[in-house]
């Protein structure tokens, strides 16, 4: 699927219960997702072209990461950093490397970009125990590997996802999930559920991602019933653009192998992301680890 005809907007009048990504974010929301004119209307306002988001992210990473070449040229001619580092010590350049964008590296090496992860694999990175308190946690659910928490994160709610002390403590299973997570990391788009790093623990394994305070779509299609035809379109259009992201990542596709409306949540903008790839992977391999991973929905990962 050509990724142009997912961002395009479908008509106002059929997303009637959709909310705009209002304030000054809409400049992140609008690059991330090409859309020059808003990105345009931004700027007019007066935002400013390095705003950030909680992960340190400018819209110039944002757009590099999509490989969208105008928006990139446009923030670039309105003053935007084009070294601005993120949280995880990327550069817009890295990202653009990352997803295999080379009209936009030519575009930001132009501009005196540079890289300063060059090749080099980034791990996960690594959350102090004493961040956050599990003590306070409030459960919100349980999956297949573990619970998942409500906790605070530097005063944000965050999802605390555990993997089990009987899986995590097999270094080899560890590994594999470690790796999984380094390669869920590298991810950001609107609607994949945003990794956020690993919690320094011996025993078992949590790792924190946003919070998306509507839960999945299985719990709301279960609560509400069937979907009214506007709503399940822009849903479909929010999970399709999630997996064609997946699709199109570089320089390996990553597959979904189950996505089911549990593996996809809503934020409360009604935003839909999709989510837990790559673990399930891991309950593929289970046999070669003597583990028996099974979930309810059984899933199954995969990156090629
Ligand atoms: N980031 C999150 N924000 C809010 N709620 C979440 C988040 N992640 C998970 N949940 C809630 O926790 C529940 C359990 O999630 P988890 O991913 O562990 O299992 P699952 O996807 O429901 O099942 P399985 O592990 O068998 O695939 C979800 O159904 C959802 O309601």
């Amino acid at each position: 699927m050509d990724d142009n005809e997912l961002h395009l907007s479908p008509p106002a009048q059929m997303l009637p219960q959709r909310m705009e990504s209002g304030g000054p974010y809409r400049l992140l929301h609008c690059s991330g997702l090409g859309d020059k004119e808003g990105v345009m209307q931004e700027l007019e306002k007066g935002v400013e072209p390095n705003l950030v988001d909680y992960d340190k992210r400018t819209a110039l990473h944002l757009a590099a990461s999509e490989g969208c070449e105008e928006i990139v040229v446009l923030l670039l001619e309105k003053g935007a950093d084009v070294n601005s580092t993120d949280r995880w010590g990327r550069t817009p350049l890295s990202d653009a490397r990352n997803f295999g964008h080379e009209n936009v590296c030519k575009i930001l090496e132009a501009h005196d970009g540079y890289d300063p992860l060059g090749d080099s694999d980034t791990p996960c990175f690594m959350i102090g125990h004493g961040e956050v308190d599990m003590k306070d946690a409030t459960l919100i659910g349980e999956g297949a590997y573990g619970e998942v928490y409500l906790v605070k994160w530097r005063g944000t709610e965050v999802a605390a996802k555990t993997i089990r002390a009987s899986i995590a403590s097999n270094p080899m299973v560890k590994n594999a999930f470690m790796k999984e997570l380094a390669l869920w990391q590298k991810l950001r788009h609107p609607n994949i559920v945003q990794f956020l790093g690993v919690l320094k623990q011996s025993d078992r394994l949590i790792f924190l991602t946003e919070y998306l305070r509507n839960g999945s779509l299985y719990d709301q299609l279960r609560k509400k019933g069937r979907l009214d035809p506007l709503t399940a379109v822009a849903y479909a259009l929010d999970i399709a653009r999630g997996m064609n992201y997946l699709h199109q990542h570089k320089p390996h596709s990553i597959i979904h192998r189950d996505l089911t409306p549990r593996n996809v949540l809503q934020d409360e903008a009604g935003h839909l992301k999709v989510t837990d790839f790559g673990l399930s992977k891991i309950a593929q391999q289970k046999d070669s680890y003597g583990y028996k991973m099974t979930g309810g929905t059984g899933s199954c990962t995969e990156y090629y």
